[in-house]
């Protein structure tokens, strides 16, 4: 909360506050986020994470939240499977899971529109395309709901209020962490995972497969690190790219069905690509959608999935405000250092009329307004295409076959869950949804 309050109450460039007896930095202005989060990154490499290998062996080998050369070796490692090409071949998958969503909403509304949680119908969709592309695995999970791998969606993380609670500790004394146990995901889902991510792994090297997918490039890495290692690199792609493109799809969701006009102004353009490209769309048409990209970035500044970016002064570093203005601002290594998505996604200075969803104001190519969404720098984002890929495919098949709206149980606005570490609607995101002809 203090993210969004702080850099609105008080019109400074940087807010500071004690975190007990740590001092703390709000990074509001723009000129000095670039400086942290790209020119100066040097010496603001680290997130602010204490979670071991030993105590989460998914999330603690997980790139976000490691540091130092640890992470850059290993963010490098699986880089060159989230090139454009890399998910223009996945596209295929994408598209089946798109279909497959929208052949089992057409089966729920055949007798007229049905109310329905929108976030878990796309967190499915996400589960369902993660372990095709990442993985191989065929899963079918609307077609089984019971199937384990729901169970496994659904049960990611380890009890969430302890988890946050641990983890909001060891960000406060991060001395203790090694005694509390900091975990975010559940430990049986973890062995679930884990087990089959080894059975794909060894299917991969038993194969020979000239294939260069997301599990080729993992199986190249066995002899530089442990199993533990190379298990917890292989989770990466469904720990961090499930949940956030489920949310960000429910989001958007909820935005076109509260704001019918863009709803419509979308389905216009994506029945028209449709037409176009035969009724299926590719990879190629979806990136020149102008409309639905507009959405998609709107959506994203509306519903960031992070609070802020959490990183850490690794080095003494000194700001020099380029107008002269104020005296130059010394950072001490160990700071930690937010920048505030929400507060500044949310300025009136950057976005008139910041609580509307208007898509049009991205329409324009040349905007410059900040758009953090997807973070900044060489921390950004490692699945940002593919992320945009997923929900942009969903997005497409759900509106060109559905009306949706909301209804007497959708919360207008949506409230967020303060004990979730990722940004996630209290009440779920109900809309009802309407088969079009
Ligand atoms: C639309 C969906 C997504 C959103 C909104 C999103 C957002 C973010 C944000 C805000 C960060 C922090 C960046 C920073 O600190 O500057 C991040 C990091 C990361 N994301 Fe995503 N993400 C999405 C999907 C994905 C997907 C699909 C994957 C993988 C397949 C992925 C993999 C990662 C990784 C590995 C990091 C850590 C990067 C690092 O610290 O080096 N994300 N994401």
């Amino acid at each position: 909360m203090i993210h969004f309050t702080f850099p609105r109450k008080y019109d400074a460039p940087v807010v500071g506050f004690y975190r007990m007896l740590t001092p703390c930095l709000i990074i509001k202005d723009m000129e000095l986020v670039k400086s942290i989060t790209v020119k100066d990154f040097s010496s603001f490499y680290a997130n602010e994470f204490y979670v071991s290998i030993e105590s989460d062996a998914a999330f603690g080998g997980n790139p976000f939240a490691i540091n130092g050369d640890e992470w850059k070796q290993k963010r490098s490692h699986i880089t060159g499977s989230f090139t454009a090409g890399k998910i223009k071949a996945m596209f295929s998958n994408l598209e089946a899971g798109a279909q497959s969503m929208s052949r089992y909403l057409k089966k729920l509304t055949e007798a007229g529109p049905k109310v329905l949680e929108a976030k878990e119908i796309c967190s499915v969709y996400t589960l369902e395309t993660v372990l095709s592309c990442a993985y191989g695995v065929e899963a079918h999970v609307f077609d089984k709901p019971n199937s384990h791998f729901f169970e496994m969606g659904q049960k990611l993380y380890y009890s969430q209020y302890l988890g946050t609670f641990k983890f909001f500790l060891s960000i406060i004394f991060p001395k203790i962490s090694k005694y509390i146990d900091v975990r975010f995901t559940n430990e049986q889902t973890e062995a679930q995972l884990f087990d089959m991510i080894r059975t794909s792994l060894e299917h991969r090297e038993k194969s020979h497969t000239d294939a260069k997918d997301f599990m080729s490039t993992i199986a190249s890495l066995r002899p530089k690190y442990n199993e533990k290692e190379l298990l917890a690199l292989a989770t990466a792609f469904y720990l961090d790219g499930q949940e956030t493109t489920g949310l960000v799809m429910g989001h958007l969701l909820y935005e076109l069905a509260a704001n019918p006009e863009a709803q419509k102004k979308l389905r216009n353009e994506v029945n028209d690509y449709f037409g176009k490209d035969g009724g299926q769309v590719t990879y190629e048409s979806l990136q020149e959608m102008p409309y639905l990209d507009a959405c998609f970035k709107e959506n994203l500044r509306l519903h960031s999935i992070l609070h802020y970016l959490p990183r850490v002064c690794t080095k003494d570093y000194t700001y020099t405000f380029p107008d002269g203005s104020r005296p130059p601002l010394v950072i001490e290594k160990g700071t930690p250092v937010m920048i505030p998505i929400f507060g500044i996604h949310y300025d009136p200075k950057y976005y008139e009329d910041p609580y509307k969803f208007k898509p049009e104001r991205f329409l324009d190519s040349d905007i410059k307004q900040p758009l953090m969404g997807f973070g900044e720098g060489p921390r950004a984002c490692l699945g940002r295409r593919f992320g945009i890929a997923q929900v942009k495919a969903g997005v497409a098949y759900l509106i060109k076959d559905f009306e949706v709206s909301v209804n007497q149980k959708t919360k207008l606005p949506l409230r967020t869950d303060a004990w979730d570490f990722l940004v996630v609607s209290t009440d779920g995101v109900w809309l009802d949804f309407k088969k079009l002809s």
